[in-house]
C-alpha cells in the first residue's frame, strides 16, 4: 500500500478549478492557445456531477504537464510546428480487391491537396460540419501522427477542444497484456496513457457512459492497419454478450476490449482517433471510417520554423539554415518531422562537419556516430537529477528522461509552473521514480562494467536486436532476459531504445476507491513485487522499445551487412525486389524497405566510417563487405527494371543513389557509380509511377536516376498521374531535358505552367507545354473533368490565363495535349458521373479530335442525351461512342440521332442497355442510312419489341456500310431474331 499522502478531494478540486491559462505551462514558452479553434468555451459541463468535473479538470492539468514533451529535450510548447493534415478520400471502384490501402485511396495532386487541407480544429468537423466519428489519422514513420495526438491533447487540456469531456489515449502496445483481467472502466480509467489517478471512478465511469458522445478515444501506436485489421474479426457471439452484460467485469483481455470499442460493441457513441501508418491492406478500417486524414509532412516554412525554433542561438541558427540550404537532398528529407529532427542533431555539429551526409544512410550514420560520441563523454551525466518535484511525463518519457536524456546533455529548465503537479502526480511521479532509481543503479554498475572495447560488441548485438524486431514487424524490444542487463543500459544511455512502462491492471474492489487512487496503489505493489528480482528483471511491465524507426531500421542494416553471422544466403534473400510477379507483390512493409535501402547504402559507405560500427579488424571488415558488395551489385545488375512494379523502380531509384552518393571517395569510383549507370541504362523508357505517392525524397531520387539516363543518351515518357507529386518536384523532374513526354496531374500541370510564365521562365514553359500528354484520358474523378475543363480552356483562349499575356506565342496553337487527344473514358460511376455531366458538355466541343467517347454507365438519361448530342455537333473525329448501361429514352435518341448522323467518322455506336422502345427504334431506323461511316451498332438491352426490331432490320437493308447490328431485347421472340438473322447475317443476338 501507498504510504503517501493522498491530496483530498477538496484540494485536488481547487487545483483542477484553476482557470484554463493557470494549467502548468511554462508562461515564457506557452504556445498561443488554440490558434485556429474558436475561442475557448465555458470549462463547465452542465449535468457533470461536481466530483466528475472535478476528475475533468485535473485529467486536463494532468494532460498539459505530460503531453508537453515531444520527445526527450524537445518540448512541444517550444518545439511544435503547426502542420496540417489532408482530407483522404476512398476510391468508391465497389470491388475493393486491392491488398493495399494506398490502392483503396484516391491520391490528390498537390493543387486539389492544397484545397483540402484541414487545420486541428477541423479534424473533428468544423461547425457546419457533421460530426466525425471513426477518423482515420494516416502517416508513415515519423511523419508526426504520435506528435499531433499529443497536441490535440494538450488543445484540449486547454479546453480548446470543448465537444469533449473525456480524452483517453489507448495504446497499441498494452496488447502486449494478455491476462483476462480488464474491465472497460478499468482499460478507460487506469490503462489509458495520461490519465490521472481516479478518486471516485464508479461515478467517473457512470458519466462515460451516460454521455458516450462526449468520449473521444485515440488509438495510437498501431505500427500497421493490419494491427487494426485484427481486431476488426467479429467477434464470438457470447463474447459480445458477456461484455455488454457487464462494463465492469474485470474479465477480458485488453485486445477483446480494444476490439469492443472499435467495432462499436462498446461505447457506441464515443468518437474515435486511430493512428497509424498506411501499408498494408486495411479495407475493414476504411469501411468503418467515416474521415480519413493524413499527415502532409513539413512544407520548407514548416523547416525553416522548426530550425529556427530548434537552434536558439542565431549563430548556429544561420549556420544550420545555410548548411541545409546546400543540401538538397537533407532539405527534402526534413519534410518528414521525424528525419528533420534527425538532420538538425547533425547540423548542431555543422560547424565542425567537413561534409554534410548527402544520402539517409549517411544522416542515421552521422547521428548514430554523435549518440556514441556523446555517450563517451558523458556515460552517466546527469544520471540523478530528475527529483520527485518534476513533473510527472508520460510513461515512456518519465524513463526516457531519466535515463536517456542524462545523456543528452540538454538541461531543460523547468518553470515553476511545470514543477507544480497534483498529488496524484507526485505519488506516481515516486513510484516510478522508485523504479528508475532500481534501473538507475543497475545501468550505473553496467556503465562501469563496460569497457570501452565492448562498445563495438554491444553495439553489434544491439543491431541483431534490431534486425529480430524488422524481421517481425516490431519496435518492442524481447522482454525478460532475453536482453543482457548490460545491452539494455547501453541501447537506453545511446537513446536508441526508450523503456516504456506498461500500466497494469489496478485491481478495483469495492471501497478502494477511499483513500487514493487505485493506479498508485497498483504501481506501488508493482515495485514491491519487482524488489526481489534480479537485474535482467527489474520490472515486468517496463518494456523497451525502439526509439526511432529509422535507426532501427539503420541498425538492422548494420547487422545485416557488416556481421559475420549473417550468412550468404540469408543475407541475399534480405536483399530488395525478391517477391514474386508483378500481380502478386504486396507492400513491403516500411521497416524491411528502409533497412534494405541501408544495407545497400552501408557497404558502398566509407570504410573508416563502417569501422566504428563493429569489432572487425580492417582486413575483415573489408572481406565482409567487399563480399557482400558484390552480392549487392550482382543482384542489383541482374534485375530486369521492365518486370518490376512501379514502387519496386522507385525503391531502386534509392537504393542505387544510396550507394552512389556515398562519401567514400574509393567506391564511388568503382562499384557505386557502376550501379547508378546500370539503373539509367536499364530503366524502362516509359516510367511510370501511376498511383505511387511521390513524396519530395522520392523525387530527388528517380531525378537523380533520369538525369543520368540523360549522360547516358536516353530520354524517357514520364508518368506521374495519381502520385501526389508536389508541384516543385514536378517542375523538377520535368525541367529534365531528357523528358520526352510527361503526363501528371493536369490542375498540377497547369499551376506549374502559371508559376513559370510568371517567373519568366519562357524555355522551361514552352518545354512543358509541348511534352505534356494526356492521352488517352480516363476521368475517374469528378475533379479530373473540372481539371479538363480548365486545360480545354487555356486550349481555346490559347493563353493561360485571361490577363496572361507572356504565354500566348507559346500557345498559339493551342495546348498540343489537347490537340491529342483522341480518347475520353468517363469513367465516374452513376453516383459522382451525374455530377461532372454539365462540365463534360461544356468542355467536348473544345475536343475536336477526339476519337473515341465513352461514357458508358454514368447515369444519361434523356435530358443529358440532348446535352450530348448539342456538345457532339462539333466533334467531327468521333469514331466511337459508348453510351451503354445509360437511361437514355426514345427522346434522347431522337435528339442523338439528329447529330449523329452528321458526324462523318462515326462508325461504332453503343446504346446498349438503356431505355429505348420501338419509337427510338424508329427514329434510329430512320437515321441508319444517312449515318455512311457507321459499322457497328448495338441497341441490345433495351425496350424493343417485333415492331422495332422489324423497323431496324429493314433499314439495315440500306446500310451497305454496316457490320453489325446487335439488338436483342429479352422480350422479342427468339424466333423474330432467327428469321431477322436469316435474312442478314450482320444482325447479331449478342
Ligand atoms: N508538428 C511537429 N512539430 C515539430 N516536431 C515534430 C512534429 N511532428 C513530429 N515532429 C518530430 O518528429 C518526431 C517523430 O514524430 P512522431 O513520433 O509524432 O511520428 P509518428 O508519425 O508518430 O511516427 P511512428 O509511425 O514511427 O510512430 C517527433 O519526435 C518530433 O521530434
Amino acid at each position: 500500500m501507498s504510504s503517501s499522502p493522498i491530496g483530498s478531494l477538496s484540494d485536488s478540486a481547487s487545483k483542477a478549478m484553476c482557470p484554463p491559462c493557470a494549467s502548468p505551462l511554462s508562461p515564457s514558452t506557452e504556445m498561443s492557445q488554440c490558434k485556429e479553434s474558436p475561442p475557448p468555451q465555458s470549462p463547465t459541463v452542465p449535468d457533470i456531477p461536481q466530483g466528475v468535473n472535478d476528475y475533468i479538470q485535473e485529467a486536463k492539468a494532468h494532460m498539459s504537464q505530460v503531453c508537453q514533451d515531444m520527445e526527450t529535450g524537445i518540448s512541444l510548447t517550444s518545439h511544435y510546428v503547426d502542420v496540417q493534415v489532408s482530407q483522404r478520400e476512398v476510391l468508391r471502384s465497389g470491388k475493393n480487391t486491392n491488398k493495399c490501402l494506398e490502392k483503396e485511396l484516391v491520391i490528390m495532386g498537390d493543387t486539389d491537396r492544397q484545397k483540402s487541407l484541414l487545420g486541428q480544429s477541423q479534424i473533428f468537423g468544423g461547425s457546419n460540419d457533421k460530426a466525425k466519428r471513426y477518423i482515420l489519422l494516416l502517416g508513415n514513420a515519423g511523419m508526426g501522427k504520435t506528435t499531433l495526438i499529443k497536441k490535440l491533447c494538450l488543445d484540449w487540456s486547454k479546453d480548446c477542444i470543448p465537444q469533449f469531456d473525456f480524452v483517453f489515449l489507448l495504446d497499441g502496445k498494452q496488447l502486449s497484456l494478455t491476462e483476462p483481467t480488464f474491465s472497460l472502466q478499468t482499460l478507460l480509467l487506469n490503462l489509458s496513457s495520461y490519465a490521472p489517478s481516479c478518486m471516485d471512478p464508479e461515478a467517473v465511469f457512470a458519466q462515460i457512459l451516460a454521455a458516450p458522445k462526449r468520449v473521444l478515444i485515440i488509438f495510437d501506436g498501431f505500427n500497421e492497419l493490419r494491427d487494426y485489421e485484427m481486431l476488426l474479426q467479429t467477434q464470438e457471439k457470447d463474447l459480445v454478450t458477456s461484455l455488454l452484460k457487464d462494463n465492469k467485469a474485470q474479465t477480458f483481455t485488453v485486445k477483446q476490449l480494444y476490439s469492443a470499442i472499435l467495432q462499436r460493441v462498446l461505447l457506441p457513441g464515443c468518437t474515435l482517433l486511430l493512428s497509424t501508418r498506411p501499408r498494408g491492406s486495411g479495407l475493414q478500417v476504411l469501411r468503418r471510417t467515416d474521415s480519413l486524414l493524413e499527415m502532409c509532412g513539413f512544407t520548407s516554412t514548416n523547416v525553416e520554423t522548426y530550425l529556427t525554433q530548434y537552434f536558439t542561438d542565431p549563430a548556429l541558427r544561420t549556420s544550420a539554415l545555410d548548411c541545409l540550404k546546400s543540401s538538397s537532398y537533407l532539405h527534402l528529407l526534413c519534410w518528414n518531422p521525424g528525419l528533420c529532427r534527425l538532420v538538425c542533431l547533425v547540423l548542431e555539429q555543422c560547424a565542425s562537419l567537413e561534409v554534410l551526409p548527402r544520402t539517409l544512410t549517411g544522416l542515421c550514420h552521422q547521428v548514430l556516430c554523435l549518440k556514441m560520441v556523446k555517450e563517451r563523454k558523458n556515460p552517466c551525466a546527469e544520471a540523478q537529477t530528475q527529483t520527485p518535484e518534476q513533473p510527472v511525463q508520460d510513461e515512456t518519457q518519465i524513463l526516457n528522461s531519466c535515463q536517456v536524456k542524462k545523456c543528452d546533455g540538454s538541461n531543460q529548465k523547468k518553470s515553476r509552473k511545470q514543477q507544480h503537479t497534483s498529488s496524484g502526480s507526485r505519488r506516481s511521479m515516486r513510484t516510478k521514480k522508485t523504479q528508475v532509481d532500481e534501473m538507475d543503479e543497475e545501468m550505473k554498475n553496467d556503465v562501469e562494467g563496460v569497457d570501452r572495447t565492448q562498445e563495438g560488441e554491444l553495439l553489434s548485438q544491439l543491431s541483431s536486436l534490431a534486425w529480430e524486431g524488422v524481421k517481425s514487424n516490431s519496435s518492442i524490444l524481447p522482454t525478460g532476459r532475453a536482453v543482457p542487463s548490460k545491452l539494455k543500459a547501453f541501447g537506453l544511455r545511446m537513446g536508441l531504445v526508450l523503456s516504456h512502462h506498461l500500466k497494469k491492471r489496478p485491481l478495483v474492489s469495492n471501497g478502494e476507491n477511499e483513500g487514493g487512487g487505485r493506479g498508485d496503489k497498483h504501481e506501488m505493489g508493482e515495485v514491491k513485487e519487482n524488489s526481489g528480482k534480479t537485474d535482467t528483471d527489474v520490472d515486468d511491465d517496463l518494456i523497451l522499445l525502439w526509439a526511432n524507426p529509422f535507426l532501427q531500421s539503420y541498425m538492422a542494416a548494420v547487422h545485416l551487412s557488416l556481421s559475420r553471422t549473417v550468412t550468404e544466403r540469408t543475407f541475399l534473400q534480405t536483399l530488395p525486389f525478391q517477391s514474386g510477379g508483378k500481380g502478386r507483390r504486396r507492400p513491403q512493409r516500411e521497416e524491411l524497405e528502409l533497412t534494405q535501402r541501408f544495407v545497400v547504402g552501408l557497404l558502398f559507405h566509407n570504410r573508416t566510417e563502417l569501422q566504428k560500427l563493429h569489432l572487425h579488424s580492417e582486413r575483415t571488415l573489408k572481406d565482409v563487405v567487399v563480399t557482400k558488395q558484390a552480392s549487392v551489385m550482382k543482384h542489383l545488375e541482374g534485375l530486369s527494371y521492365s518486370d518490376l512494379s512501379s514502387s519496386q523502380v522507385l525503391e531502386a531509384c534509392h537504393c542505387v543513389y544510396e550507394a552512389s552518393h556515398t562519401s567514400d571517395e574509393s567506391s564511388r569510383n568503382t562499384g557505386n557509380t557502376r550501379l547508378l549507370t546500370h539503373l539509367a541504362v536499364n530503366l524502362p523508357e516509359f516510367l511510370t509511377f501511376q498511383g505511387v505517392p511521390l513524396s519530395p525524397p522520392d523525387v530527388f531520387t528517380v531525378q537523380n536516376a533520369v538525369k543520368r539516363g540523360g549522360a547516358e543518351g536516353r530520354s524517357f515518357c514520364l508518368d506521374l498521374e495519381d502520385s501526389g507529386i508536389q508541384i516543385c518536384g514536378l517542375r523538377a523532374l520535368v525541367g529534365l531535358n531528357n523528358i520526352n513526354t510527361y503526363r501528371a496531374c493536369i490542375a498540377d500541370v497547369v499551376a506549374l505552367w502559371e508559376q513559370l510564365e510568371q517567373a519568366g521562365e519562357t524555355e522551361l514553359l514552352q518545354g512543358a507545354v509541348s511534352t505534356f500528354k494526356i492521352h488517352p484520358l480516363k476521368a475517374t474523378q469528378v475533379c479530373h473533368i473540372e481539371h479538363l475543363e480548365k486545360l480545354v480552356k487555356i486550349h481555346v483562349q490559347k493563353r493561360l490565363s485571361d490577363s496572361s499575356s507572356q504565354s500566348e506565342s507559346i500557345l498559339a496553337e493551342g495546348v498540343p495535349a489537347v490537340k491529342e487527344l483522341h480518347k475520353l473514358e468517363f469513367e465516374l460511376g452513376p453516383e459522382r458521373g451525374p455530377l461532372a455531366l454539365p462540365k463534360l458538355w461544356e468542355l467536348l466541343p473544345g475536343l475536336p479530335n477526339l476519337q473515341h467517347l465513352d461514357l458508358e454507365d454514368c447515369k444519361i438519361g434523356d435530358k443529358e442525351a440532348e446535352n450530348l448530342a448539342n456538345a457532339l455537333a462539333s466533334l467531327c473525329s468521333l469514331e466511337k461512342l459508348n453510351l451503354s448501361q445509360n437511361c437514355v429514352g426514345d427522346q434522347g435518341v431522337k435528339k442523338l440521332t439528329a447529330t449523329l448522323k452528321d458526324l462523318p467518322k462515326l462508325h461504332c455506336l453503343s446504346l446498349y442497355s438503356n431505355v429505348i422502345s420501338d419509337e427510338g427504334a424508329e427514329s434510329l431506323a430512320a437515321a441508319l442510312p444517312h449515318m455512311a461511316s457507321l459499322t457497328d451498332l448495338d441497341v441490345s438491352y433495351n425496350k424493343l419489341t417485333d415492331a422495332g426490331v422489324e423497323s431496324l432490320g429493314a433499314s439495315l437493308r440500306n446500310c451497305n456500310e454496316m457490320k453489325t447490328l446487335r439488338m436483342w431485347n429479352q422480350c422479342i421472340p427468339y424466333g423474330v431474331y432467327e428469321r431477322l438473322q436469316h435474312q442478314d447475317s450482320r444482325i447479331k443476338l449478342n
